[in-house]
């Protein structure tokens, strides 16, 4: 049932070649210039998702479009030291790796023009010729070009997807009492108090290229605001630069934003449901043209086979931290609870939620879209390449316990237990970067076994066994 997708040299790669062409450099130096950016930062993003760089003086830009910027490779492990005292990522003696920019993703800070930003594409370093030049193994966002790339070619098809990241904002001004028999939900007065919040947001990702949709406001304090969908490696870059902007807009309120999976008990979760599609050109090849009536095709069927297939072994992705599993097991809240999918049901792990639309409800809003994104494809290869049968659609809610459906893992323990066991996904992330996230998150399951909450003092300090 693997699926070998992994493509070493695709064209991809040989994007450090074109950051050598004089034609190319001099028209992002001449916008440079008039834009008034004197900054530069050269970003990359870890295998958890977070976003590391160098800043650099835009009058290096020749230089270092070519040679890139160097890092330790342990900064891809955000320097976890694991509870055993490792270092994960190759330790201390572990060579530094190349981040070579991407030119095509040079944005002005909104905020801030005298800085302009670039995510890059990480290599092995030049110095070290046995392995100098290569991509770097644990870069989740050039895995997912290299493998979305790969699968292009091979099916013809592409991945477009939509994320909707769900948040929290709290602060000064913006409590909320809510009612304990409603949701806030749509609730234009509330929506109203996050008016700074939603205005700047918006208006910091248009001027970095987003095409923003619509927003609304959800439980207490939750923002959401959508974006138009597009190519999936676009998508992910995107939801990255999301959550940049709403940390500033925060810094600039003096308000938190809180992308934590599971905020509350009783409340609804953050989730970021995927919403995908595959494209054959200008085709969406899970509608059929002019049927209106809901429906998938029976490739779309077959992709959604694979998904569900892959669903339980890529929740230490879809759902990563402990907090994930909270919004999956705190029943009712709109976020999946079983492994099935459904004719527009809200409770299931997938949606058929409009003709040419599968909404993939396990991801939340700590995802790492690099990784999510690649594990999605993989699973869809698989469900294409073995024609998948997705089962019968879930009639009514999942939140029956008595459901026949798979149950989703119940923590991040058991989820990164059938992480690591799945072969499809080893082989779209890598082996170096699922033994990599394995122990980083590991660590982070450990280190929360063997922290006391104050649930069990509060079931515990005055009971008498
Ligand atoms: N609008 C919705 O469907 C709510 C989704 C829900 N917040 C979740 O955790 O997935």
């Amino acid at each position: 049932m693997t699926t070998t997708l992994s493509s070493s040299a695709t064209a991809l790669d040989q994007h450090r070649e074109r950051n050598t062409d004089q034609e190319v450099l001099e028209t992002l130096r001449k916008r440079i210039a008039d834009a008034g950016v004197e900054y530069l930062y050269y970003q990359s993003v870890t295998v958890t998702g977070r976003v590391v760089g160098k800043v650099v003086p835009a009058e290096q830009l020749t230089r270092n479009a070519e040679k890139g910027v160097q890092m330790h490779r342990t900064v891809m492990a955000d320097f976890q030291v694991t509870r055993d005292g490792t270092l994960l990522g190759g330790g201390v003696e572990a060579a530094e790796f190349t981040a070579v920019p991407d030119l095509d993703t040079f944005a002005v800070l909104p905020w801030d023009p005298s800085v302009g930003r670039f995510f890059c594409r990480l290599y092995e370093p030049d110095h070290r010729p046995e392995i100098g030049g290569r991509p770097l193994a644990t870069d989740p966002r050039g895995n997912l070009r290299r493998l979305h790339a790969a699968f292009t070619e091979r099916t013809g098809l592409e991945l477009r997807s939509g994320c909707e990241p769900e948040m929290t904002w709290t602060g000064p001004g913006l409590e909320v009492h809510a009612r304990p028999d409603s949701s806030p939900a749509y609730r234009l007065d509330l929506l109203e108090r996050s008016r700074p919040i939603y205005q700047k947001v918006i208006s910091y990702a248009r001027a970095m290229g987003f095409s923003m949709i619509e927003g609304d406001y959800e439980d207490p304090g939750q923002v959401e605001l959508n974006w138009m969908f597009d190519h999936a490696d676009l998508t992910a870059d995107r939801l990255i630069t999301y959550r940049q902007i709403c940390r500033q807009v925060a810094r600039e309120l003096g308000v938190t934003a809180s992308f934590m999976p599971k905020p509350a008990t009783g409340m609804m979760g953050n989730g970021c449901h995927h919403n995908i599609s595959l494209w054959r050109g200008d085709e969406n090849v899970f509608a059929e043209p002019g049927r209106r009536e809901l429906h998938l095709t029976e490739l779309g069927r077959h992709a959604l086979g694979g998904i569900l297939t892959h669903a339980a072994a890529s929740m230490a992705v879809m759902g990563p931290t402990v907090n994930s599993y909270k919004r999956y097991w705190d029943s009712g809240q709109f976020a999946p609870a079983q492994i099935n999918w459904g004719m527009d049901n809200k409770t299931c792990t997938v949606r058929l939620s409009a003709n040419g639309r599968l909404e993939v409800k396990l991801p939340d809003a700590m995802v790492n879209p690099y990784l999510s994104h690649a594990v999605l494809i993989a699973a869809m290869a698989d469900g294409l390449e073995n024609r998948i049968d997705p089962g019968e659609p879930q009639q009514g809610s999942s939140y029956d316990t008595q459901s026949r459906f798979t149950k989703l893992p119940l923590n991040l323990g058991e989820a990164l237990e059938l992480f690591v066991a799945d072969d499809v996904i080893r082989d779209a992330l890598g082996a170096e970067t699922v033994e990599l996230y394995h122990a980083y998150k590991s660590d982070e399951w450990a280190r929360f076994c063997g922290y006391v909450t104050d649930w069990e003092h509060m079931m515990y300090k005055e009971d008498t066994p």
